[in-house]
């Protein structure tokens, strides 16, 4: 079935020098991406520690510290790591739970060849696999008071295990029922600027006043509960995601008269006269652009409630007809044994499972999803680490 292991990491994990000059705290792995080394751990033996990263340029003799995106592994007491598609490292995590082992460093994907440019620097995203066939996230936008928080709680009520809600971060003050939290992680604005600008948000805009943004850990914290996320976003917000990496359905609800829209607005009783009509200012803009601007897979009409959630469930493919087919983002024809050690008193059990990679989709920013995992026999080679099978 395999031929030579790809990567042993118990070779690595008995502390050496790394061949650089740069002494070795242990538990490192190197791995070979073009002219550039990626030098990933460095915890204690004796400890665990976050993972670190450091890029040896073998072109310029230079070591760089990147900038890192996206959350990464917690606590690492070793890993292993092997390069898949020439684009990202894959990196298996000892000692951790099974829904939280595999994780995914990228290092040249389309997401991180846009992020070098912006940030000026080298950058490497962090983004954990998540197994099954998880499916896209929905972006629901349409102008403030159209019902579109009325609509996903109706799916989140019905659907409760099935979708997860995007809690989006605000600058705007709490109303009376809101929990910070559970409806917005409320913030202040320097606090949320700073984040901006180290790159923990998916998207962000100025919405009627107020900074609204998505931060990159509440997709992934919907990705981990196993749900489908659901954003509920201004149109500038979908844009964003629309030119991000995130591959998601898009829906854009309508009201059935600007009337009407006011009248919902001013009934719902949360906004004072002055934010009622800067709401409804915007509501134009917004509709012409959910219209208009190709933004949206979907639009739907919310006249009659009850029609509109029936027609978004049907969307969803929750109401009979086919499910919506997600495309694959990027094709890497692997899988791979790795060995998972487990201790049992007086007794050491070696299990091997079988990682398929070749269905991955999505990645940073947010979670790699399409990972396929399958207990298999034992192997009598002692085999350790990650193998290739070919
Ligand atoms: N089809 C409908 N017919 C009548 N009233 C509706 C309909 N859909 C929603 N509403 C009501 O309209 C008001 C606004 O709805 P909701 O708060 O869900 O809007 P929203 O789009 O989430 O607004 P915002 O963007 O400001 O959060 C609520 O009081 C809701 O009960
Ligand atoms: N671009 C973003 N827009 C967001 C986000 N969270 C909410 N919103 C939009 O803001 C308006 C106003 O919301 P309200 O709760 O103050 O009534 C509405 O259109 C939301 O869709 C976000 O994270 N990013």
């Amino acid at each position: 079935m395999g031929e030579a292991p790809a990567f042993f990491v118990d070779n690595l994990q008995n502390g050496f020098s790394n061949g650089f000059g740069l002494k070795s705290k242990g538990f490192e792995t190197f791995t070979d991406v073009g002219d550039k080394t990626f030098v990933i751990g460095g915890a204690n033996s004796d400890s665990t520690s976050s993972v670190g990263i450091q890029i040896y340029d073998k072109s310029t003799g230079k070591w760089v510290i990147p900038t890192v995106l996206g959350t990464k592994p917690k606590t690492c007491k070793g890993h292993s790591a092997i390069l898949l598609n020439e684009d990202r490292i894959m990196i298996s995590i000892r000692g951790s739970t099974p829904d939280d082992c595999i994780w995914f460093l990228e290092v040249d994907t389309e997401y991180v060849k846009e992020q070098k440019k912006d940030f000026g620097t080298e950058v490497v995203a962090w983004s954990k696999g998540v197994t099954g066939e998880a499916e896209k996230p929905v972006v629901i936008s349409g102008p403030s008071g159209v019902g579109k928080g009325t609509l996903i709680n109706m799916l989140m009520k019905e659907f409760p295990s099935m979708f997860g809600f995007s809690v989006s971060h605000t600058t705007r003050a709490p109303r009376g029922m809101e929990k910070n939290g559970v409806h917005y992680h409320f913030t202040e604005r320097n606090v949320m600027e700073n984040d901006i600008k180290h790159g923990k948000f998916l998207e962000f805009a100025s919405v009627h006043g107020n900074l609204y943004g998505t931060s990159i850990e509440a997709v992934e914290a919907v990705a981990d509960s196993g749900k489908r996320c659901i954003l509920d976003i201004d149109v500038q917000g979908a844009r964003s995601v629309r030119a991000s990496y995130l591959d998601a359905v898009f829906i854009f609800i309508c009201p059935p008269s600007m009337r009407e829209l006011e009248e919902r607005l001013r009934a719902r009783g949360t906004e004072t006269e002055d934010q009622i009509l800067k709401r409804l200012r915007n509501a134009e803009a917004e509709i012409e652009q959910g219209e208009s601007s190709g933004i949206f897979d979907y639009i739907l009409y919310n006249d009659n409630l009850e029609e509109c959630y029936e027609n978004l469930m049907e969307l969803l493919g929750l109401g009979g007809s086919a499910p919506i087919k997600q495309k694959p983002l990027s094709k890497i024809n692997k899988k791979m044994v790795i060995n998972c050690e487990t201790k049992e008193v007086g007794n050491e059990a070696k299990n091997l499972i079988i990682l398929d990679v070749s269905s991955l989709k999505g990645g940073a920013p947010g979670r790699t999803r399409g990972l396929n995992i399958h207990a298999i026999d034992l192997f009598s080679d002692g085999l350790n680490g990650i193998r290739e099978l070919r």
